[in-house]
């Protein structure tokens, strides 16, 4: 198990993190989302040892994180790290060797991730040639050459293109199935809500919502539902008693409802203004349920 625990985090009067905590099971995806500045970046540090927490620590396997421990871990720092003059295949054994494997390993897993993140005709070009995305399918490559046990990633499907977002996910995917944790910080909430199992949302220094999105889900209730009425005259559902109406448009509304409301006396209301073509609960989005957790006083 990858353990934050009570992770708190000061920048002069700017407290970052005031007890940020969760585990990532090995095998698990879990997504980290948070405001820009909400401090996803500091956390990651921190396990890293890039930064140093005022208090709490970062465990794997039960002992806190030290030099030799980080050596098991594929990191992609935020403000990437790679030499620029370096060719790609030369840069990347390197980072393989670094992290303790042979010559021969090297050189196999060198071609392997080139091969998956689609870098193979790059072996031979320096970094500074390549275009921004590409560069960081490289530093992608770069965490996953050494065969990581663990896999922290800061923001890595940013900049790439979708047919890259695919293949850094089916990577991703096929790691955790051979028991990696990942963690992976990002903001485009989509591609969280499709990969992840597992999803912890910081804000105002905690993590204010994890769970599988599932989780988080029924913790909002499953309170909406979405009636569409073609033939219903605006405004239809305006008097209906426990019921706020969230939008509307030519008939199709989604409506929010109190805890005690009766679905049943909204459908028997839709009913009176003409035949119903949909009456169901409405699962909100992972943007919706992260708006909830951050807005939340
Ligand atoms: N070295 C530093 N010195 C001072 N303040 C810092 C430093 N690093 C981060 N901060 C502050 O800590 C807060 C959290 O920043 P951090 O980069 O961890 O957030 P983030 O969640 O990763 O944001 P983003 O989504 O924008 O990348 C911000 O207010 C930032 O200004």
């Amino acid at each position: 198990m990858l353990e934050f625990d009570g992770l708190v985090k000061s920048y002069g009067d700017n407290q970052v993190l005031q007890g940020v905590s969760f585990s990532v099971a090995p095998g698990q995806m879990f997504g980290f989302c948070g405001s820009n500045g909400a401090g996803k970046t500091t956390t990651m540090r921190i396990a890293m040892g890039l930064a140093r927490a005022d208090a709490g620590q970062v465990r794997w396997q039960g002992r806190p994180l030290d030099d030799a421990s980080r050596r098991l871990i594929g990191y992609m720092p935020e403000e990437r790290g790679l030499y620029p003059k370096m060719k790609v295949a030369e840069q990347l054994t390197y980072f393989a060797r670094l992290h303790g494997a042979s010559s021969a390993e090297a050189t196999r897993a060198v071609d392997e991730w080139t091969e998956r993140l689609g870098l193979s005709a790059k072996r031979g070009e320096r970094v500074e040639k390549l275009s921004l995305g590409n560069q960081q399918r490289v530093q992608l490559a770069a965490a996953l050459v050494s065969g990581p046990e663990v896999l922290i990633l800061d923001e890595p499907f940013s900049g790439l293109d979708p047919v890259g977002v695919d293949s850094l996910a089916d990577a991703l995917l096929e790691r955790c199935r051979a028991g990696v944790p990942v963690v992976f910080s990002s903001h485009q909430l989509d591609l969280v809500e499709r990969l992840c199992d597992a999803v912890g949302i910081l804000a105002r220094g905690r993590i204010v919502a994890s769970g599988t999105v599932a989780e988080l889900r029924a913790r909002e209730g499953g309170r909406q539902l979405r009636v569409v009425v073609p033939a219903a005259p605006a405004g239809w559902a305006g008097g209906v008693p426990g019921v706020r109406v969230v939008s509307e448009q030519r008939g199709d509304t989604v409506l929010d409802l109190a805890p005690d409301a009766d679905d049943q006396v909204v459908l028997a209301a839709a009913l009176r203004t003409g035949p119903v073509t949909h009456f169901a609960r409405r699962e909100p989005s992972l943007v919706e349920l992260f708006r909830e957790a951050v807005s939340a006083a």
